[in-house]
């Protein structure tokens, strides 16, 4: 895996507009970021519901339009090109959604899908065919899906399909939005798996959107933890989800179940997710820490100030005035 960044993200900051009764107001749902996603590699990005992990991930490739900072590609910041310039680069930057059923066109077959985007693309008409069939090989469906339309097809084969357009514009890098969180827990594996495969042999980037921090240190590089839109900690991901630094990082860990339980997508999410009343207001930002009132760990000062991201001796970076070293053992010390 190459060290050289595919894009470095700096000060990458979005806002988005809010109605509170008659006034117009912003939220910060990114706060400015600096983040480097290496060439090859697969970052995941975890954290709990509204902690800004889609907003980061379209905003890496400009889906949102980011209110400050650049993304760098190459050396070109891909916030200051124009509309034509973007529509060239974009083939190289997809994303693949949480949701199968709304992200394929129900009156299209899916050979013309995969052919459009083909076209697009620039591969010539009389070979367009055989490369969408190929494609559907490429991600595990027989031929006579090219004929089929959506609803023939399970939630699995959807994200395969969903897969499948995505490669066909010979992408570079691919952020993958919660791609097996809408589907049976069965068939989850298989898609991540076949992500993980593709990614392998395509020399792919991939960015994986998760809330499950325990599933993505096992097919993750590195593990990027989001919480009140920020990064709140970095770092290589296996060592993340066995020595974690920060506070939040701990908690979210503690409130996975356990890999060997045969667990339902329901307790999953339940288990994952946190009642928005824990959840600082966006309207009104605390001071400090942001995660300081659920923290059994927050100091004074974290009242005051933020931490910044700093390394720890795990060797990661985190935003915490008083992490947990690598010694402690904060698994299961925490709880949601
Ligand atoms: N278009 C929008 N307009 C206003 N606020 C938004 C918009 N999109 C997201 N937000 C807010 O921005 C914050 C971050 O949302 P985001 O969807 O990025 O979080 P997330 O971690 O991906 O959550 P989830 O796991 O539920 O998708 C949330 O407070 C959300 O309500």
């Amino acid at each position: 895996m190459s060290t050289e960044p595919i894009l470095s993200l700096r000060g990458l900051t979005v806002r988005y507009p809010v109605r509170q009764g008659l006034t117009r107001r912003e939220i910060t749902a990114l706060h400015p970021t600096d983040l480097d996603i290496h060439r090859g590699e697969t970052l995941a990005i975890v954290g709990e519901s509204g902690s800004g992990k889609t907003t980061l991930g379209r905003a890496m490739l400009r889906l949102v339009e980011p209110s400050g900072g650049q993304i760098l590609h190459n050396g070109t910041d891909l916030t200051a090109l124009g509309t034509r310039q973007m529509r060239a680069l974009r083939p190289r930057f997809q994303m693949v959604f949480q949701d199968p059923y709304s992200s394929l066109n129900p009156s299209h077959r899916i050979g013309t899908m995969l052919m459009d985007v083909l076209a697009h693309t620039g591969v010539p008409k009389p070979d367009r065919e055989a490369r969408a069939t190929a494609l559907l090989a490429d991600v595990g469906l027989d031929k006579d899906a090219m004929h089929r339309f959506p609803s023939a097809f399970s939630g699995g084969q959807r994200q395969r399909i969903a897969i499948a357009r995505v490669l066909a514009s010979d992408p570079n890098l691919i952020v993958a939005d919660e791609p097996i969180s809408a589907l049976d827990v069965s068939i989850q594996a298989q898609v991540v798996n076949l992500l993980m495969d593709l990614k392998r042999k395509r020399g792919l980037t991939l960015v994986f959107i998760s809330h499950d921090l325990g599933m993505v240190s096992a097919i993750a590089d590195r593990t990027a933890v989001m919480y009140f839109g920020e990064i709140v900690e970095i770092g290589e991901a296996a060592a993340l989800a066995t020595s974690p630094a920060h506070p939040y990082s701990a908690m979210l860990l503690a409130s996975q179940p356990k890999p060997d339980v045969a667990a339902s997508r329901a307790t999953i999410r339940a288990a994952a997710s946190i009642p928005a009343a824990d959840l600082p207001s966006q309207l009104d930002p605390p001071t400090g820490c942001p995660f300081r009132s659920r923290c059994p760990r927050a100091l004074d000062r974290c009242a005051q100030e933020a931490a910044g991201l700093t390394p720890t001796t795990q060797g990661g970076l985190t935003s915490c005035f008083n992490p947990f070293t690598e010694d402690e053992t904060p698994k299961g010390a925490l709880r949601a």
